[in-house]
């Protein structure tokens, strides 16, 4: 192939920009990006070589060499990996293939200084090179292929790159940075040394740089030892040294890694900028036998949402990288965890399909879904609000002394249900074998707590006497769930109820009707039934005014026929005069709302109207000459106070003012 100039991708180019405005202030994350790359590409070799032993051809010691020319003013990072033919170099370094690429140039703000943060976390990969360098040269031959079939690409960084067809005998890749002005200091050996073992040291490949010695200057007289001497210099010796540890982390045993390394280490793999909140390093043996090193963020990513995206668990066979298919390695909805599982039993040479099937497959699952659960249960266990509330009042309980370790974990479990909890809820659906730990997990505001932080538990030992059910409401906002009518005589009385105000809230309650025993219930649902926590006195009261009220309810139905399923007189308001409420198996009208919003059909239902007989507007109701519009007007203010809207505003609006005047 002759010389050919070709363009970016259009993301590429708006990337590029990014790259080379925003990120000056973490320069050298670009040397971790291209190492990754190039031992991402010797994993792919070890990968395929599984296969097809001849591709290690006469190299089969993988490894990546760093080497800088001070004259040239050029930085280069070789692989002898996979490599790439002159196809794949046009596509993998001019376009984005990446699906969640898009969403992430959406979330950009323009704002320098967050979006750094967020290309951070991203992980620009090849292109962080322009960050310093004002020209990037690339010459590779793909494993597998001639001699004269390897590519040169050049590029500036700007719209276009250059590709050609080169003679290259080495297999692999060769990145070579002509480096920026404002750069310079990566021509440094020891710079080199310091950032590789920042970022890469637990890359498990060698890492090589050459050997620098202390050169003495020439003397300045020749044969005058004490006559002085030119300023001396660090000279290259033409031998390598690996300068990482090339040992894979979670390798070794846990008493010899420190936490800053292991803090490091998930850093490498997550593009994290932050310390993960927990994480949880193990040798599982049994049936199968595999390491396990989990982390747990503490910070959702921008991308939480895509359902769909590259998991954050790598799969190894004897620190050989095999896959990171999502699904096979835990559920979608512990789809925040990183880290890294490495396997002695598998077996190396089996198609990632297979591996998806196999039993040791499944059980690694299991295992590693469990381990996140129990990582989980330990922050929960020590979020302890209530005592870190009770020290600061003065009173702190001497009997119970709390260790560091214990102390370090308070008010983590709150942090990482603030950013996860949402996803973990996913799993009441999801995992049904796990899912009475799940429900443990749970936590909600309720009408005792704003912060969300009541675990059902905590409801189940607070319950009156008397109580049948775990009574919940779902609404948009806190405020609106803390206000609705519904839970009037909860309040009356006392008891609890939880607040959910979470999108997956209702979907996720159809998948839990139970918590240990005790039923869920919502408060907007069905009739209202206080069971025993209703004394006779009342409930005799509630039989007469309904009796009293039959006359008005029997023309009130037929009012609000088109409107309201039923009309019946409620015990469960106190302030309001009605309120909206589904049969018991209906689905609640914030749900059918929400699904509305997201373009779905919902079934036709129509809401139970219930009213206040105690309420003055109610009373009103009988003989009232104005009985239709106030029947319609207290249908509508129902659907408003539980943030709906009436069918017809501009007819609700004329009918209360008609009243108004
Ligand atoms: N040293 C290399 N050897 C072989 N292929 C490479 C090398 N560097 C990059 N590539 C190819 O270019 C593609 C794009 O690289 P880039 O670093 O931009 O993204 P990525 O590595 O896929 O993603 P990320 O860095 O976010 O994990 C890679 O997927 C790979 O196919």
């Amino acid at each position: 192939m002759n010389k050919q100039t070709l363009s970016f991708q259009a993301e590429v180019a708006q990337l590029l920009h990014l790259v080379t405005h925003s990120l000056y202030s973490n320069q050298e994350i670009f040397l971790r990006e291209l190492i990754s790359n190039a031992s991402d590409a010797c994993d792919k070799l070890r990968f395929e070589a599984l296969n097809d032993s001849a591709l290690f051809e006469d190299a089969p010691h993988l490894e990546v060499r760093v080497a800088f020319d001070k004259d040239a003013k050029t930085l280069s990072i070789t692989d002898n990996g996979i490599g790439m033919s002159q196809q794949e170099a046009i596509e993998h370094l001019g376009t984005i293939a990446k699906s969640g690429t898009r969403d992430f140039m959406g979330k950009l703000s323009g704002d320098q200084k967050q979006d750094a943060q967020l290309i951070g976390q991203f992980g620009v990969g090849f292109y962080s090179g322009f960050i310093v360098a004002d020209r990037i040269t690339v010459e590779s031959r793909r494993a597998g292929l001639k001699a004269a079939e390897g590519v040169r690409w050049v590029s500036g960084g700007t719209g276009d790159f250059e590709v050609e067809t080169i003679e290259r005998t080495a297999r692999g890749t060769c990145v070579i940075l002509h480096l920026r002005d404002s750069a310079e200091e990566y021509l440094n050996n020891w710079k080199l040394k310091s950032v590789i073992a920042k970022y890469s040291d637990h890359i498990s490949l060698p890492i090589l740089m050459e050997k620098e010695e202390w050169r003495d200057g020439e003397l300045i007289n020749p044969g005058d030892e004490n006559g002085g001497r030119q300023p001396g210099s660090m000279l290259k010796t033409g031998e390598w040294e690996t300068v990482n540890k090339a040992s894979a982390l979670w390798t070794r045993p846990r008493k010899d890694v420190t936490e800053e390394q292991y803090t490091d280490f998930y850093k490498t793999i997550s593009h994290d900028s932050q310390a993960p909140l927990t994480w949880a390093h193990n040798r599982v043996e049994g049936s199968t036998e595999y390491t396990q090193l989990l982390y747990i963020p503490a910070k959702a990513p921008f991308d939480l949402w895509n359902r769909d995206k590259k998991a954050g668990v790598k799969l190894y066979v004897k620190r050989v990288f095999i896959m990171d298919d999502a699904d096979s390695l835990l559920p979608t909805y512990l789809r925040f965890v990183k880290g890294v599982i490495d396997s002695s039993d598998l077996p190396l040479n089996v198609s990632r399909e297979l591996l998806q099937e196999s039993r040791d497959v499944r059980a690694i699952r299991e295992g590693s879904t469990k381990r996140v659960l129990s990582m989980l249960e330990d922050l929960a266990k020590h979020d302890r609000h209530d005592a870190a509330a009770a020290t600061a009042d003065g009173v702190s309980d001497a009997a119970e002394v709390v260790d560091a370790d214990d102390q370090a974990k308070e008010g983590k479990y709150s942090q990482f249900y603030a950013e996860f909890g949402a996803v973990l809820k996913e799993g009441l659906g999801e995992d049904l074998a796990n899912r009475d730990r799940l429900a443990k997990l749970l936590r909600f505001a309720s009408t005792t707590s704003d912060a969300v932080r009541v675990g059902l538990a905590d409801y189940k030992a607070r319950m009156k006497e008397g109580q049948e059910a775990i009574y919940y409401i779902t609404a948009d906002t806190l405020a609106a769930a803390r206000n609705s009518p519904q839970l009037e005589v909860f309040k009356k009385k006392g008891i609890e109820v939880l607040l959910m105000t979470d999108r997956v809230d209702e979907w996720a309650l159809n998948y839990l009707h139970m918590f240990d025993g005790t039923p869920l219930q919502s408060v907007a649902k069905g009739a209202v039934d206080l069971g025993k926590l209703q004394d006779e006195a009342e409930k005799k009261a509630a039989q007469e005014a309904a009796e009293a009220f039959k006359p008005v309810l029997a023309k009130l139905k037929e009012a609000l026929k088109d409107k309201a399923e039923d009309v019946r007189v409620t015990t469960r308001l106190v302030d309001s005069p009605a309120c909206l409420v589904v049969q018991d198996d209906g689905m609640s009208t914030q749900l059918a709302r929400l699904l509305r919003q997201a373009g779905q059909q919902t079934p036709e239902t129509k809401p139970v109207l219930e009213v206040n007989a105690e309420h003055a507007l109610v009373k009103k109701l009988d003989g009232s000459v104005h009985f239709h519009d106030l029947a319609h007007i207290l249908f509508d203010q129902a659907l408003l106070a539980e943030g709906g809207l009436p069918q017809d505003p501009a007819t609700y609006v004329k009918r209360v003012n008609a009243l108004l005047v």
